[in-house]
């Protein structure tokens, strides 16, 4: 254990992580309600108006904290809660906890995002909790809670970073909901792409070569598309949809849309993929006549600047509680995908964990959404939040582990970002 604040024991600082346990169970009726009144009405991305009314009522609910709704983006929100303790004049240390709130259209929330925005809550009612049951708390603490939309389209955090909502926080946490337990995962850069091919109506029987046909060029790039994909790096990825591509079968398409998601481990390599997948585009454009608009969304999703210093602290708190990490040859095999949290591990050092939610259904699916909402979930929930409120009390309480984290994340962004 590293060393901690003067006056403070480890037996203290274990009391101290017991207290934040026991807040947390004792929120568990609100903190349930909260998360299924998320899931009832899913929302999607930058459209979660209940989910931030929600939240925003159940913070302003909650004595002590500074609640601020339409927070930098009109679904964003921020509720702090200090500084306090320590002396005039110390150095505030601000632990951050960020909440998801996102669906998915069509199935809900089958990634489980009202279960990352109650985990987020719960964490920091349990670091509140302890700190503020002492008489006097021997460091100058903050407890920051971050509303963070638009996680599954657009990237609400990235917004958030441009905004400087992450600008003095010292540590930010969250948790997602997956099939295993485990501290990070290699989270993909993405961004997302629209291929608009503008063609040439006409009667695709009577006189169709004075058509000029979108579908044809649509069809052409799916199809170079598949080609290059033997060619790509293994942990690199291609993957979008035909989202229009026609509305008769007696008219030749003027008109069709792709909606395309690019994909690499390091966002240093997304250039390279967009280049190789826009000549896809470009040439089935060339080859049917058509006019192309390659339209890129308006944020790049970067890969998790892992912290593992931090991982190892969530561990150690997180087997006290029972939790099974998956071991680090399993690491391999967890499927992978992207988020917005990415770009907040290039803004302040943090972990971004995965927990059980008691189903092996998988994200993405209707299964999930019905794990996603079952009171099976509510104990994996809280237990995570146990571990994210302990580690964020070891990184209040030992200086020492908190310059650890600051000095990995130093080191680690200066060498990713030498290439
Ligand atoms: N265009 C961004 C897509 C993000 C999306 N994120 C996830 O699925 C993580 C879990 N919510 C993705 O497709 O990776």
């Amino acid at each position: 254990m590293s060393s901690l604040v003067p006056d403070v024991s480890p037996e203290q600082l274990q009391q101290l992580k017991e207290s934040a346990g026991r807040c947390i169970d004792e929120a568990g009726d609100v903190l349930s309600l909260l998360s299924s009144e998320i899931w009832r009405c899913p929302e999607l991305a930058y459209q979660e108006e209940k989910a931030h009314e929600a939240l925003v009522r159940f913070f302003s609910q909650q004595p002590g904290w500074t609640v601020q709704g339409h927070y930098l983006l009109n679904t964003a929100f921020r509720a702090t809660w200090g500084p306090m303790g320590g002396r005039e004049g110390d150095n505030v240390v601000n632990i951050g906890f960020l909440c998801e709130y996102d669906a998915l259209p069509g199935i809900g929330h089958a990634c489980g995002h009202n279960l990352i925005a109650e985990v987020g809550a719960a964490a920091a009612l349990g670091v509140k909790g302890a700190l503020g049951a002492l008489s006097h708390c021997p460091v100058r603490a903050k407890v920051t809670v971050l509303g963070t939309p638009a996680e599954e389209d657009g990237g609400g955090k990235i917004d958030l970073i441009q905004a400087g909502a992450f600008e003095g926080m010292d540590v930010v946490f969250m948790a997602h909901p997956s099939q295993e337990d485990v501290a990070y995962c290699a989270d993909l850069a993405e961004i997302d792409l629209t291929v608009k091919y503008h063609g040439k109506a006409s009667h695709a029987a009577a006189y169709p070569w004075k058509g000029i046909n979108a579908l044809d060029a649509a069809v052409l790039a799916y199809n170079n598309l598949s080609v290059l994909r033997q060619q790509l790096k293994p942990e690199w990825r291609i993957h979008g949809i035909i989202k229009h591509g026609g509305v008769k079968p007696n008219i030749i398409p003027d008109y069709s849309e792709l909606f395309f998601y690019l994909r690499t481990p390091k966002h240093q390599d997304l250039p390279h993929i967009k280049e190789k997948a826009e000549k896809c585009f470009r040439s089935a454009a060339m080859a049917t006549g058509c006019q192309v608009n390659l339209e890129y969304g308006k944020n790049e999703f970067y890969n998790i600047l892992r912290n593992i210093t931090l991982e190892r602290a969530y561990e150690e708190n997180g087997k006290t509680l029972g939790i099974e990490f998956i071991t680090n040859e399993k690491l391999q095999e967890i499927p992978l995908g992207s988020t917005d949290f990415g770009n907040v591990s290039f803004v302040v050092p943090g972990i971004h964990t995965y927990f059980y939610i008691g189903s092996n259904a998988l994200n993405h699916t209707e299964e999930y959404t019905a794990a996603a909402g079952a009171e099976k979930a509510q104990f994996y929930t809280l237990r995570t939040a146990k571990a994210m409120a302990m580690t964020a009390l070891d990184v209040l309480f030992c200086p020492e582990l908190l310059q650890r984290v600051r000095d990995e994340y130093a080191e680690a962004k200066l060498k990713e970002e030498s290439g």
